[in-house]
């Protein structure tokens, strides 16, 4: 069994004075795999991946990365440790081109992916043949399932340890969000840990390594997919505690 990539302890968290949006969430994310988050709208999904990403600060309990504490962290220190987010929003700069978008988070880095930056462009637009058409237009000027490509496409240019990623499909038709999900599968085949948050439950349930409820800020329930395949339906809704 892989290591702990991002393992979270006793993590509470929230935006305003003693309002606690998260409570003592312990979660671990492994290399190679997928820990899926499920969780009603306001359980505090999005809320998480900020509080891991240094957008809040913890109240409480800790985050490590590989066994080195990066609680606390601010984002752009993050990327350099080897995490990154695929918001729920985008993160585009839309009147900078596709490649400009592209070379962004690498250009400040240029100790780092200096020698591999025009390489790594290269292939990048090799696997996303349709920014390689597009790589002179505007970020804004693509279609949405474009966009969210180019979201993906960004994270393939940094390869990270860890990618946090918060509702990949939303917004998107069926066919470009299968793609977002095949680039979720082929990130964590090449090592990659995901942290993975959708509405579409089953497909989280059917892609995850390992599956965790978020209910009102607390882990409810964890496991395989196999633990939550068996009726589905009445299992997640029994955990996220809604009524039948
Ligand atoms: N910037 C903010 N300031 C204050 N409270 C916030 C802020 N953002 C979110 N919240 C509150 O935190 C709680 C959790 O919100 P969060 O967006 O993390 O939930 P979520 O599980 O991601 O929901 P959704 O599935 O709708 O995106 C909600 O009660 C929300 O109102």
């Amino acid at each position: 069994m892989p290591e702990a990539l991002l393992a979270l302890e006793g993590v509470t968290s929230g935006y305003m004075g003693d309002i606690d949006v998260l409570r003592n969430v312990s979660l671990t994310v492994k290399q190679g795999q997928i820990s899926g988050l499920i969780g009603l709208n306001g359980a505090g999904k999005s809320t998480l991946f900020k509080t891991i990403y240094g957008f809040l600060r913890p109240k409480s309990g800790s985050i490590h990365l590989a066994g080195a504490d990066i609680t606390g962290k601010l984002p752009h220190t993050l990327i350099d440790e080897g995490v990154w987010y695929i918001p729920q929003e985008s993160s585009l700069f839309p009147y900078l081109t596709v490649e400009e978008n592209l070379r962004l988070p690498l250009e400040g880095r240029r100790q780092r992916f200096g020698a591999t930056l025009e390489q790594r462009l290269e292939d990048t637009l090799t696997r996303f043949p349709v920014l390689r058409e597009k790589r002179a237009s505007q970020a804004g000027d693509l279609s949405g399932g474009q966009q969210k490509s180019l979201e993906f496409a960004k994270a393939y240019m940094v390869q990270p340890r860890v990618c946090l990623i918060d509702e990949p499909s939303i917004g998107l038709a069926p066919k470009v969000a299968a793609d977002m999900f095949k680039w979720i599968r082929t990130f964590a085949d090449a090592g990659m840990g995901i942290l993975l948050v959708d509405h579409n439950v089953r497909r989280v349930v059917a892609m995850a390594d390992h599956v965790y409820v978020l209910s009102l800020g607390e882990i409810t329930a964890s496991g395989e997919p196999a633990d939550f395949q068996q009726d589905l339906h009445t299992q997640v809704r029994e955990w996220l505690g809604i009524s039948i």
